[in-house]
């Protein structure tokens, strides 16, 4: 292992790259597709059995026509029409069976005549002399001959339950275009057609490179500081979705030899590469420095003036679009849906996708940063008037914003923020998105997860929006919501909940959560201590850190009304989950903090209860008698439910 001296740690953090000209993100797509101008790859043929979703590179002609021979479309007799003019129940027609059946797939041998009938199947040939074919339930066997006779008892007309050669196709016609994409039905053309190598456009080979020491890939373990990499298996995702062929190169470490030798491998063998990470300013990004000595014309923008997605590098190396996406997730996912999936669809011949647009109404203040186009990721709600569009922030670093949106809005790069109550445009994901039959928005907790768990068992559609507690009740205020989880103490009382319901809302009882105060194993300051020494102790040392909860949450309410007006060390870290207060203290970043008894188990820390908090749900009372809201108030008190919530450390207000 190479000691790093402080002076060489300095100077490599000195060593920042800075961003080429940062464009706009039209004027940086333009640029890019000037240098690279794209256009669908060339041809391949393909089995029929594997053209699904394949863009057809040639016009399809018949060689045949379909069906290919004259065939009877219902079971019953081949006959002339001319024998059933006259046809009637008083009047009904004769006619003498030839001695041979006509099934599927047989020659017929003998010719229909004037007075005689073969009988048929649907699907057989139609005999020579036969122009119409009589159902078997419009006959009935004559039972006055003894020669085979049939009784008709209605006129059939010429042609009558006959499909003709060539009615469906016929031999030179243009089947399918080219461009055409080919589904299931497209396939069936092919298929009758008996077209079995069909010429497509070349789905692009895409390399997918994901970059930086920090990365460990799924089944190894973690160590410290390190995480797994998502952005590769999601990429790779994306490269099938949008019409490409992946090509997984794995994690390459911040080692100039090993990430020059892997791309330049993977440019030899891929029409395109994707890299992700490593485009910032940090010391480790080398993947920017890389590229710029790849050879003409090399870099075309690095750096565009959107949110998320600025460090975004696009170049050109022999021809062959590469592209470095940001290393965070939600950057790397938006900049790869907004640029490379048209990228990866034009070279694979597939049609622009055109996404549908809907107008919602955003309930609360987004502030955006100046000078950079904001993309809001946004989950949205169907209400009687209107639809709502609730910001989803967790930053560029998360996974899950993207994959829990059903779309995003944009904010102007000259505008700060999005005031309340304006109603924005809203690009749609998906077209595929279920509208919720209930919403829940408020704050989250595991045992709200398994009530919800029991409702989408059982076929109800739930939306889960994790605002905390007090966003939570003003969106039940405005009505944007059925139900939300609130878990706020009134300082004045003590008391949980009850005085935050204002007329039009009703209190439904959840369960309660055992709050304390949380420290590691063998910490001696608060070892054997009970909440008011513990609190004291903390207090009374500068070195001991504390982590808090941010405003809004009932956590906060607790520890300020605990605190009386203090700010120990580490106040002003203020973190949105249980989870966040017990992975800082389990990390060492902090040495106390104020969380829930299962969170601090599951991280192996000492508990020192405080008291128990109520975690109620305020109902829209307007929505209680819509059936999900009966639904999850049945749930509540379901003994699946209940087990699940007992198993987590929570007691069910009514089994107080
Ligand atoms: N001083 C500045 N710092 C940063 C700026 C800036 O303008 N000035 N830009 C920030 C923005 S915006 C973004 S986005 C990130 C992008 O940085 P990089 O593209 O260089 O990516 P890394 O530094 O390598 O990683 C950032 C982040 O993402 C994680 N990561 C990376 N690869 C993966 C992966 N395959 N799977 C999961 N997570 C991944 C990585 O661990 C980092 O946490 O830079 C800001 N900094
Ligand atoms: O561009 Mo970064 O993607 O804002 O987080």
């Amino acid at each position: 292992m190479i000691e790093q001296r402080d002076d060489v740690v300095t100077s490599t953090a000195l060593q920042q790259q800075q961003f080429l000209t940062v464009l706009s993100r039209d004027e940086a797509v333009m640029r890019f597709e000037a240098a690279l101008a794209p256009t669908p790859l060339g041809r391949e043929e393909v089995n029929l059995s594997d053209a699904l979703g394949r863009v057809l590179d040639d016009e399809i002609i018949a060689s045949m026509d379909v069906p290919p021979f004259d065939r009877s479309l219902v079971d019953g007799f081949a006959v002339q029409a001319a024998d059933l003019v006259e046809a009637s129940i008083s009047s009904p027609a004769n006619l003498q069976l030839n001695q041979e059946i006509i099934s599927a797939g047989t020659t017929p041998t003998i010719a229909v005549s004037l007075g005689t009938a073969t009988a048929i199947a649907t699907g057989g040939p139609i005999p020579r002399g036969a122009d119409a074919v009589v159902m078997i339930e419009h006959t009935e066997a004559s039972t006055l001959t003894p020669n085979a006779e049939i009784v008709v008892q209605r006129p059939v007309s010429p042609g009558q339950n006959i499909g003709f050669a060539g009615s469906d196709i016929v031999r030179g016609e243009t089947v399918l275009r080219r461009g055409a994409v080919i589904g299931s039905r497209e396939i069936s053309m092919l298929a009758a057609c008996g077209v079995d190598k069909v010429p497509v456009i070349r789905r692009p080979r895409v390399g997918v490179i994901a970059t930086g020491n920090e990365l460990v890939a799924q089944g190894m373990p973690l160590r410290t500081g390190t995480i797994y990499d998502s952005n590769n298996p999601m990429i790779c995702a994306a490269v099938s979705e949008s019409g490409g062929i992946p090509a997984n190169y794995g994690i390459v470490c911040d080692d100039e030899a090993a990430l020059r030798g892997t791309i330049m491998h993977s440019l030899a063998e891929c029409d395109m590469v994707i890299l992700s990470g490593g485009t910032s300013k940090g010391a480790g990004d080398l993947t920017y420095k890389l590229l710029a000595d790849l050879g003409p014309p090399g870099i075309i923008v690095h750096g565009v003036a959107v949110k998320p997605g600025k460090p975004l590098c696009l170049a050109v190396c022999d021809r062959k679009p590469v592209i470095v996406l940001p290393g965070f997730p939600t950057s790397a996912m938006f900049t790869f849906f907004d640029v490379v999936a048209p990228l990866i669809s034009r070279l694979a011949g597939l049609p622009e996708r055109r996404r549908a647009h809907i107008s919602a109404n955003v309930p609360v203040h987004v502030p955006s940063e100046l000078g950079r186009t904001e993309y809001v990721m946004v989950s949205l709600v169907e209400r009687e008037n209107g639809v709502v569009a609730y910001p989803l922030d967790k930053g560029s670093g998360s996974v899950s914003t993207f994959a829990q949106s059903d779309g995003f809005l944009c904010v102007d790069a000259l505008a700060d923020a999005v005031p309340a109550g304006t109603s924005a445009d809203v690009v749609l994901l998906s077209s595929r998105s279920r509208i919720p039959d209930l919403v829940i928005t408020g704050s989250h907790c595991l045992g709200l997860d398994m009530v919800v768990n029991h409702l989408t068992s059982s076929g109800h559609i739930v939306r889960l929006i994790a605002v905390g507690s007090l966003g939570g009740l003003a969106a039940a205020r405005r009505g944007e919501c059925d139900v939300a989880p609130i878990h706020l103490m009134d300082p004045t009382t003590g008391l949980y909940n009850c005085s935050y319901v204002s007329p039009g809302l009703e209190l439904i009882k959840g369960w309660t959560r055992m709050q304390g105060l949380i420290f590691r194993k063998g910490d001696v300051r608060f070892d054997g201590a009970g909440p008011e020494m513990a609190l004291a102790t903390a207090l009374s040392d500068p070195d001991c850190h504390m982590v808090n909860r941010n405003q809004g949450s009932g956590t906060r309410i607790l520890v300020d009304k605990m605190l009386k007006g203090a700010t120990p060390t580490g106040y002003w870290k203020q973190p949105r989950s249980h989870n966040s207060v017990a992975a800082t203290i389990a990390h060492r970043n902090a040495d106390w903090g104020i969380a829930i008894v299962p969170v601090a188990e599951a991280y192996g820390l000492e508990f020192i209860p405080i008291a128990e908090e109520h975690y109620d749900f305020v109902l829209v009372s307007e929505r209680r008698y819509h059936p999900a809201v009966g639904a999850f108030i049945e749930a509540l008190d379901s003994s699946v439910v209940h087990a699940e919530l007992r198993r987590l450390g929570f007691r069910r207000s009514s089994e107080v």
